[in-house]
């Protein structure tokens, strides 16, 4: 039996080739990946979804215009609703997830916003008698939701959001108004047309007093005719970047009123005589942002894996150029630029998708503290998860695109899927928080950690590396210590250093008589590297620890190799700071970069199968360059020709403007 699963006749035999040199079992490090039975379930699935055509699409869906595109996807959300519990369990969030990807895609689905932001706002938000009284209908889809928070004028600083709730005693209700063009609500995925309630993030009043930032559930659309409720003004901005099946919305309140038990009041309460309970924590309406962020890691460690997939294999069937003169072509993943720019891409995939894990499953355990009124460790989720949204968000799209980049010219063409992946992925370094934002709200939690340290107060587990101030000088090469080991404590000493040497900064200048502020934007730009450091090193921990864990030793050498090379790349790229404080010298850091080439030639034999193990299906992939046949070239050229302005040989326009412009300019002869 060949260790990958995925060979099989009629395939190219270069791809075949590759597949024919697995050291380790694709379908082990499947179960590894996504555990049993939903490496099994996953492939059922897949093999259902093609057998029904009403949940595929009829043409490559990057030919057809944005109405189009919206039709087709509502189309197949009925047909996934009414027959997806045949194909697969609709109360495994894992299953449901991979029924998604495989009849929609990445470019949007318009139940996205209901089921990552609007369900879990009310599963943390509403007290038990809301929860009762909404989940089940929002489960059921007798309406669509979506999270309404963005204004026109302010996304990132909540505090300013204009959107105004005034509590009146009279008739016990509160008055939804947006009071300037600024406060229009602005960005909400699935706004645009598809949902009918939304969760409306606006300032709380009680007799003429602010109370910051709540949460409101508000119908905006009638729930027979779909028309807008009165006072509602709703639509889609138009398209953007990536994401145009999604449509994102507009909203204004013109004084709407709403029950009082409209406002989500697990945490904060108001009574019907308008007194007003805070909650056990400032921050807790910001819940639904926080989930997202930590279910966002894994999702976009899925999109980096997807373009790995599409770039390795097509680099495994694409020849250009010779290594040596009169050899013949070789495929192009023979050449070491190709292998580094995407193993490391294959790497971080692999790290972010691992390490994704393991942040779910933190937050599913803090959540579930928070649900409890027990808040001790939101602080340590916060600045998590800002630091793990910002690092993946922006490290995976530059991997997608070294992705999209390595496949040459045919990278550049949607029919590789590769641009579409990126334009979606990138996105994520703007919404749930601007990266920069985001990571110098992690950055306040690494420069408390080193005044806290300084006070000889306890540090949370996370940062207790900060104490250790013996380790400063690099170990590579050293008896007793091995590479990984080595390489750990090195990203440790970068994002000690960074931390501590922006903290004493951050100091001198206060102690000098500048204002925090002040010394906080000076050193802004430090500031987000500090935090780059202390994430990329928590990854690297966290992803080292995982394999670590591997019980099947074939797997977990096979794994070993991906960490190996994750940990010589992040130490090579950030080197500059390594010879900060003489922690190490250019020999030393020659020898990791050693170290990478030769994992580079480790993993080579192995590079169809990792991303083979992946298992992500063609109807997924949507990439004519990623096919798990190979069989590119004669598939590209029937992609070009089902292309509708292919559809007559000579175009109306061309007829209409350009000939008679030939014409007359031949007339004139
Ligand atoms: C999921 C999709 C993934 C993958 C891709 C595949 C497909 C993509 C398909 C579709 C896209 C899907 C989903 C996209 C949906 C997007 C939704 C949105 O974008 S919703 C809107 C999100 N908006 C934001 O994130 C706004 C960012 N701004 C903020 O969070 C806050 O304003 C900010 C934290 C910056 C500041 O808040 P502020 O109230 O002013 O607090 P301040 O800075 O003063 O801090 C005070 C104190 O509070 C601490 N704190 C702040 N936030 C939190 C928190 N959430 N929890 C706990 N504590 C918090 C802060 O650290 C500080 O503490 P200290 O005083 O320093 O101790
Ligand atoms: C695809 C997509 C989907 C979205 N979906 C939703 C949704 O479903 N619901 C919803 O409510 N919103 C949604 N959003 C909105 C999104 O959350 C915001 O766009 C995001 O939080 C950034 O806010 P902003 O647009 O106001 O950017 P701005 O804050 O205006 O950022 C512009 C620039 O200013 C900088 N900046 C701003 N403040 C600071 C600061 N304090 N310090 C340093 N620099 C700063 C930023 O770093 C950035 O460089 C979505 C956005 C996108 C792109």
């Amino acid at each position: 039996m060949p260790l990958n699963h995925l060979i099989r006749d009629g395939d190219n035999p270069d791809i075949t080739e590759e597949r024919q040199k697995a050291t380790f079992s694709t379908e082990e490090l499947a179960i590894e990946i996504y555990g049993e039975p939903l490496a099994q379930r996953r492939r059922e699935i897949s093999a259902e979804v093609l057998k029904r055509p009403e949940l595929l699409d009829d043409c490559p869906h990057v030919f057809l215009d944005r109405t189009t595109k919206v039709e087709n996807s509502m189309k197949k959300t009925v047909a996934v609703m009414e027959k997806g519990s045949e194909i697969c369990d609709f109360t495994s969030r894992e299953e449901l997830g991979h029924l998604v990807c495989e009849v929609f895609g990445d470019d949007g689905f318009p139940l996205s916003i209901h089921f990552v932001m609007f369900l879990p706002a009310i599963q943390g938000q509403a007290d038990d008698e809301q929860a009762e009284q909404w989940i089940p209908r929002a489960m059921r889809l007798e309406f669509i939701g979506t999270y309404a928070q963005t204004e026109l004028g302010h996304g990132t600083n909540l505090r300013a959001l204009e959107t105004t709730a005034t509590y009146d005693k009279r008739t016990q209700e509160f008055i939804l108004h947006t009071p300037t063009v600024s406060a229009y609500k602005w960005w909400p995925g699935n706004l645009g047309k598809t949902a009918n309630y939304v969760i409306a993030n606006a300032q709380l009043y009680i007799d003429g007093k602010s109370h910051g930032p709540h949460n409101f559930l508000v119908q905006i659309r009638d729930e027979n005719t779909h028309q807008p409720m009165p006072g509602i003004t709703v639509g889609d901005i138009g398209p953007k970047f990536g994401l145009n099946t999604n449509d994102n919305g507009f909203l204004r309140f013109d004084h709407v009123r709403i029950p009082r038990r409209n406002m989500l009041m697990r945490h904060s309460k108001v009574s019907a005589d308008g007194v007003y309970s805070p909650p056990v924590h400032p921050k807790l309406s910001y819940g639904a942002m926080i989930f997202v962020r930590a279910t966002m890691i894994r999702m976009l460690a899925h999109v980096v894996l997807k373009a790995a997939t599409i770039a390795i294999r097509y680099s495994c069937v694409r020849r250009q150029g010779e290594i040596k003169t009169g050899n013949g072509e070789v495929k192009i993943l023979e050449y070491q630029t190709q292998q580094h720019r995407l193993f490391t891409a294959l790497a971080r995939g692999f790290a972010y998708r691992l390490v994704g894990d393991e942040v779910k499953n933190l937050y599913e355990k803090i959540a579930e503290e928070v649900k409890h009124g027990n808040v001790e460790q939101l602080a340590d989720l916060h600045a998590l998860l800002s630091g793990m949204k910002s690092i993946v968000s922006y490290d995976s799209g530059k991997a997608i695109e070294q992705c999209r980049m390595a496949c040459g010219g045919h990278g550049y063409s949607h029919a590789s899927g590769i641009p579409e992946m990126y334009a979606v992925e990138i996105a994520g370094c703007t919404y749930e928080g601007e990266n920069m934002v985001m990571l110098q709200q992690q950055a306040r939690y690494l420069v408390k950690g080193i005044h806290r340290l300084a006070h000889g107060e306890e540090l949370s587990t996370m940062l207790q590396y900060l104490a250790n101030t013996s380790n400063n000088k690099f170990r590579i090469g050293e008896s007793g210590v091995d590479l990984e080991n080595a390489l750990i404590l090195a990203l440790e000493y970068i994002a000690r250093s960074t931390i501590e040497r922006v903290t004493a900064r951050l100091d001198s200048l206060q102690n000098k008589g500048l204002s925090a502020e002040n010394a906080w934007n000076e050193n802004a730009v430090e500031l987000t590297r500090a935090s780059r450091t202390h994430t990329r090193l928590w990854i690297a921990r966290c992803f080292r620890d995982r394999v670590h864990r591997i019980e099947n030793h074939a797997i977990r050498s096979a794994l070993t190799d991906i960490l190996e090379l994750f940990l010589t790349y992040e130490v090579v790229d950030m080197s500059q700071y390594l010879y900060q404080g003489g922690y190490a010298n250019s020999d030393q850091v020659a020898q990791v970069k050693d170290a990478m080439y030769k994992l580079l030639e480790k993993i080579r034999p192995n590079a169809v199968s990792y991303v083979d193990a992946y298992e992500v299906s063609d109807t997924e992939l949507r990439s004519v360059l990623g096919r798990r046949d190979g069989n590119v070239y004669d598939n590209l050229l029937k992609w070009a020709k089902s292309n509708p302005l292919n559809r007559t040989e000579v175009l109306p326009a061309v007829e209409k403007h350009l000939m008679p412009m030939m014409l007359a300019a031949k007339s004139k002869l």
